[in-house]
């Protein structure tokens, strides 16, 4: 039994058009995902801006309606997660992209770490302020902080606060929305490492949604790529980065900047290679509308739900 399992999730926003507001058309930001996840890994959904990971993850943790398809978490369905147990919602929890816009700047720290606390808990103030004190404490931060309001802290610590909030209720699942892409990328490093630690010491398994595969590759041992609401691909990371399939998922790699110096000559033949292919056989991978073509999985694991070609 696979620790989360997305079948087939389609998210479909309505388009409002006439004098009646009715709905016109639809964006379909989500249009037939299937992944697994396993306990205690870390699984990158990536791709680029307006490919639908974000709404993804939002739809798994119940912030967007799921349109069709089913997510099963330990069995369970938890396609309505709304209306699920208490303590499958609070197995489940996210990490937003951006530490700046995603702490209310009116609250102390205090505040902000316990809301999820208050939520699901009940705890005397005596308590619950032991209890943030030690979540800060967890996140390298000092207990006496949960006094101060977010604007006093650096970004990087910041997104500690909002890892904090997070693992608060000992969440084993947490999607992760690009933790770390609105930080200085001296920092990066730093809290992706973080996240690492915490994952061991709490037994945390993450779906880290991502467009940096630098940070992608770092991070997981399994990841999606994908394009315009679909899979283009799906595979290990050495998979994925040694032998990539889908022009799509071989222009991104070939993208990565070149930091081993050792291998630039290479690099700098693959993305070569990678021009010519996608210059003289774009219409193999993609239809008029420029949606990518299903191609033969790498491996057994592989889910891709796309058309045939022809
Ligand atoms: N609430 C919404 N209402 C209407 N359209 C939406 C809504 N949320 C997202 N979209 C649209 O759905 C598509 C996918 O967006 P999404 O944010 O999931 O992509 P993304 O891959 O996460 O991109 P980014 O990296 O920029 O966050 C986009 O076209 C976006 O404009």
């Amino acid at each position: 039994m696979a620790f989360l399992e997305v079948k087939d999730l389609k998210v479909h926003f309505p388009i409002k058009g006439g004098i009646f507001g009715r709905t016109v058309d639809h964006i379909k930001a989500v249009d037939g995902v299937s992944f697994e996840l396993e306990k205690g890994k870390t699984y990158g959904l990536v791709g680029e801006s307006g490919s639908g990971k974000t709404t993804t993850g939002r739809a798994i943790i119940g912030l967007n309606n799921i349109t069709s398809g089913s997510v099963t978490y330990e069995g369970q369905d938890i396609t309505n997660i709304r209306r699920a147990k208490s303590s499958v919602r609070k197995d489940i929890q996210m990490i937003f992209q951006d530490p700046y816009s995603s702490l209310n700047p009116k609250k102390r720290v205090l505040d902000i770490v316990a809301e999820p606390i208050r939520n699901f808990e009940s705890m005397t103030k005596k308590e619950e302020r032991i209890r943030v004190q030690e979540l800060m404490e967890l996140v390298g931060l000092s207990p006496e902080s949960i006094l101060k309001y977010p604007h006093e802290f650096s970004g990087g610590q910041r997104q500690r606060i909002g890892i904090a909030r997070a693992v608060a209720l000992k969440p084993k699942l947490i999607v992760a929305d690009e933790p770390v892409s609105a930080l200085d990328v001296s920092v990066q490093a730093q809290v992706l490492n973080f996240m690492q630690d915490i994952q061991k010491e709490l037994d945390l398994t993450y779906l880290f949604i991502g467009h940096d595969l630098g940070v992608i590759k770092h991070m997981c041992d399994h990841i999606g790529i994908m394009y315009r609401g679909r899979y283009v691909e799906e595979g290990t990371v050495n998979d994925i980065f040694t032998n990539p399939q889908h022009i799509y998922t071989k222009r991104l790699v070939a993208a990565i900047p070149d930091i081993d110096p050792n291998k630039r000559a290479e690099q700098r033949a693959f993305r070569k290679e990678v021009q010519t292919e996608y210059e003289q056989s774009f219409n193999d991978y993609f239809d008029e509308e420029g949606l990518a073509y299903d191609l033969k999985p790498i491996s057994d694991t592989h889910l891709v739900a796309l058309p045939e070609k022809g």
